[in-house]
């Protein structure tokens, strides 16, 4: 049995007088401890799949199963990492990075264990008393992984969780987060728009078209890049090969993305 499995999935919305149809015909099956990246074209509905996979959604049509259990709605054998790191202002990050853990009702100090040891490997525990505006970007970023990870999630949610740092920033968290979900052997599904950020970070990059989102290709990346940290992927011979391969493949969808919704 795989660990997740997506079948024939589509998800359409519908308004008053039009409809939009982001996903369909996925067929995606992705295996437990895998590293996967969601690259396309802007709008190709790569942020809906996973709502879906989330369960903050339900496709419109076909199924979505985890450890073959269709998804009906989010549970915390799913954890979600954003852009925007949403912690709650008037909290300080320790009370942050437990408020998952205290709405599951695990309030015993082994349960939160793992959430302070995360917080230590990460550099942050000299910030745990501080509130998420005395931290730097980066920093929040580091303080919203260990949230996600704190609940000991099976499945990791990513979407685009470095694209509002600055580029030094990014890199560096890049190989934080690697590293971490590496260590906890989880499986991660990463959105992003950066080629480079998918190579030097996945085991397998799925490339959608241009919306309605469908799987045009899949590249799997050669194992020694899997198991280098992405900073170095990128300076490695096999990267830029790769990176031209994958931007040519997008830059052929950009031009064959259609329009906004249809009309009923
Ligand atoms: N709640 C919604 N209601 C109506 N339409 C929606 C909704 N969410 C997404 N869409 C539409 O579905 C399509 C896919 O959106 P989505 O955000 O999933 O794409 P994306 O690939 O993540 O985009 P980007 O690369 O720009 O971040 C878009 O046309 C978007 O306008």
């Amino acid at each position: 049995m795989a660990f997740l499995e997506l079948k024939q999935v589509e998800k359409t919305f519908f308004a008053y007088d039009s409809f939009t149809t982001a996903v369909e015909e996925i067929d995606l099956t992705i295996e437990e401890g895998e590293f996967i990246s969601i690259i396309g074209p802007s709008g190709c509905g790569k942020s809906t799949l996973l709502s879906l996979i989330s369960g903050l959604l339900l496709p419109t049509s076909g199924q979505i199963l985890l450890d073959g259990k269709v998804i009906q709605k989010p549970t915390p054998e799913t954890g979600y990492m954003l852009q925007q790191d949403y912690l709650f202002p008037w909290l300080t990050i320790k009370d942050n990075i437990t408020l998952g853990l205290k709405t599951l009702g695990k309030t015993k100090q082994e349960e939160m264990n793992l959430a302070f040891q995360l917080l230590e490997t990460l550099g942050l525990s000299d910030k745990k008393d501080h509130y998420p505006a005395q931290l730097s970007g980066g920093m929040r970023q580091r303080v919203a992984l260990v949230r996600m990870l704190s609940t000991d999630p099976k499945l990791l949610l990513l979407d685009e969780p470095f694209s509002a740092l600055d580029y030094q920033t990014k890199l560096k968290l890049e190989d934080l987060v690697f590293t971490t979900i590496r260590k906890h052997k989880k499986t991660a599904i990463l959105v992003t728009h950066d080629i480079g950020e998918a190579i030097a970070m996945s085991d397998r990059i799925i490339l959608l078209t241009g919306r309605p989102g469908r799987i045009k290709q899949e590249f799997i990346l050669p194992d020694d890049l899997t198991v280098t940290l992405p900073f170095a992927v990128r300076g490695d011979l096999q990267f830029n090969p790769l990176f031209q391969k994958i931007w040519k493949e997008m830059e052929s969808l950009e031009s064959e993305s259609q329009g906004d919704a249809n009309t009923v």
